[in-house]
């Protein structure tokens, strides 16, 4: 056998609001409370967790379990399905959804994540069935758990993957912790995949859980590299943190992650730190006195790139909420002017928010709208312009940015792009800088449109392009510096 017979679809249906039973909650049941809430509203998985961890009182150990459940069981959506469509021998319209996500979330743990015992992965998910007044599905989920479980047969840590070594039988699975190889590659007992040497696009798709029309626009120039890009963006990568200079310095900062027991280590930028694993920043010491922020150092270089000076004036057109206009504040020891626009006016709050607690003050925040022509500002010394894109440079940070994406989105977010780089550079005076700014990997939305715009103009100069392949060593993204004649 080569594949299973037929692909489930997504989830779709309303799911009916379950009465609690007496067992109390746990993680398990909130990664299952969100799922089934993701799947009812379309929103973002960081807004349905933070919904529910408002609403109900859950300690720290298992909000991390449950936000490390939900957001893998959507980011791996499509491969859980591949491997379940194997073991369930009823069609996917003959399950309820909400049975189908407790599958999902059993064989999640089984096969992804064998941190958590497997007994454990399967014990508690059929409890959830009694939970979710479902008692007599009990017996099916157990079966279908437990057979997953027998059939794995090995799993083996590797640190290269190489296509053309792996069968229809065998799963690569990235690893990013600093102590553990790169993959683990988990073997069933039969083939649950396409042959990666007959079609590596559908081996790829179904091990990687990424559309294969995404795949077909990886800037990738082999099947081995789109695999390793595939695999790579499954994981959230690592974090990265920014200091405040300030507030505080690096030295400082690594010293209360040490107290904290995060393994931690400066960056190549005298701002970045580098941490192994993730840490709630919110909860250390030194966090609402403004010493330190969340940034990729993909992002950070955007700032770098632009090196704004202290008193200069700088217009940040997409700015919220708030990552590279803080940056530019505190580089320009916040002396100067931000003049920081977007179009959403809760996302504009984020980035007062944010500059009360890194105590900026340098930066003015101005709502504007879709078709603005005139902004607050002209003739600036220096410009960024960080467009909304397809995200494709952070698919593992943004679980649901893979099955939200369509192929025409690109369509109407290239021109939009155009705009925007347009507008940015009509309001910088001669001589001055301008940085366009995507975290995406996809030419069309980088060098290709950077490079259109330059062409019909002879008033702006393409000084440097960074591009970031995700991975190398974070998040994935592009940056290119022009110069206003
Ligand atoms: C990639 S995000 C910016 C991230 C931000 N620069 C940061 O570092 O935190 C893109 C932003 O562009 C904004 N946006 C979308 N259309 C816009 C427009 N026509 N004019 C200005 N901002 C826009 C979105 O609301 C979104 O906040």
């Amino acid at each position: 056998m080569n594949r299973p017979p037929h692909r489930r679809s997504s989830q779709s249906g309303k799911h009916p609001q379950h009465k609690r039973k007496s067992i109390p909650p746990n993680s398990r049941w909130f990664a299952f409370r969100a799922l089934q809430a993701f799947h009812e509203r379309q929103v973002f998985v960081s807004r349905v967790l933070n919904d529910q961890f408002k609403e109900e009182r859950i300690d720290s150990r298992d909000r991390k379990m449950a936000t490390e459940l939900t957001c893998e069981a959507v980011r791996r959506m499509q491969t859980l399905d591949t491997i379940l469509t194997s073991f369930v021998s009823r069609r996917r319209e003959e399950v309820e959804d909400d049975l189908w996500i407790l599958l999902q979330l059993g064989c999640l743990q089984l096969v992804f994540l064998p941190h958590y015992p497997s007994h454990a992965a399967v014990h508690e998910t059929v409890e959830l069935c009694r939970r979710i007044d479902r008692p007599r599905a009990a017996g099916f989920l157990n079966g279908v758990l437990r057979s997953i479980e027998r059939s794995i047969v090995s799993r083996k840590p590797v640190d290269e993957i190489d296509l053309a070594q792996l069968s229809a039988s065998e799963l690569p699975i990235r690893r990013s912790r600093p102590d553990e190889a790169n993959y683990e590659v988990v073997k069933f007992d039969s083939n649950l995949f396409w042959s990666p040497t007959v079609d590596s696009l559908s081996y790829v798709s179904d091990v990687g859980s990424l559309p294969q029309w995404l795949i077909q626009r990886f800037p990738t120039e082999s099947d081995e590299q789109r695999l390793q890009l595939a695999l790579w963006l499954t994981t959230p990568g690592r974090m990265w943190m920014r200091v405040n200079p300030l507030q505080t310095d690096r030295e400082k900062t690594l010293e209360v992650l040490a107290a904290a027991e995060v393994k931690a280590q400066p960056g190549q930028l005298p701002e970045s730190i580098q941490i192994d694993g993730h840490v709630a920043i919110i909860d250390l010491p030194g966090y609402d006195e403004g010493w330190f922020s969340v940034q990729d150092i993909s992002a950070m270089a955007v700032t770098d790139l632009l090196d704004p000076q202290p008193g200069e004036t700088v217009l940040d057109l997409c700015a919220a909420p708030g990552g590279k206009s803080t940056h530019m504040a505190e580089r320009m020891e916040n002396r100067g002017r931000i003049i920081a626009c977007d179009t959403g006016a809760n996302r504009l709050r984020m980035i007062n928010e944010n500059a009360r607690r890194l105590q900026l003050t340098c930066i003015e925040t101005h709502l504007v709208n879709e078709n603005e022509t005139s902004f607050p500002a002209n003739a600036v010394d220096a410009a960024v312009v960080d467009v909304p894109c397809s995200n494709t440079g952070v698919l593992g940070k943004r679980p649901e940015a893979r099955w939200r994406l369509l192929p025409g989105d690109f369509q109407s977010l290239v021109p939009l792009q155009r705009r925007l780089l347009t507008q940015a550079i009509d309001q910088t005076k001669s001589g001055g800088r301008i940085v366009y700014s995507t975290c995406s990997i996809d030419p069309e939305e980088n060098e290709k449109l950077v490079q259109s715009v330059v062409d019909q103009r002879d008033d702006v100069k393409l000084i440097r392009e960074q591009k970031h392949f995700p991975g190398q060593p974070s998040d994935g993204g592009y940056q290119a510096l022009l110069m206003r004649d």
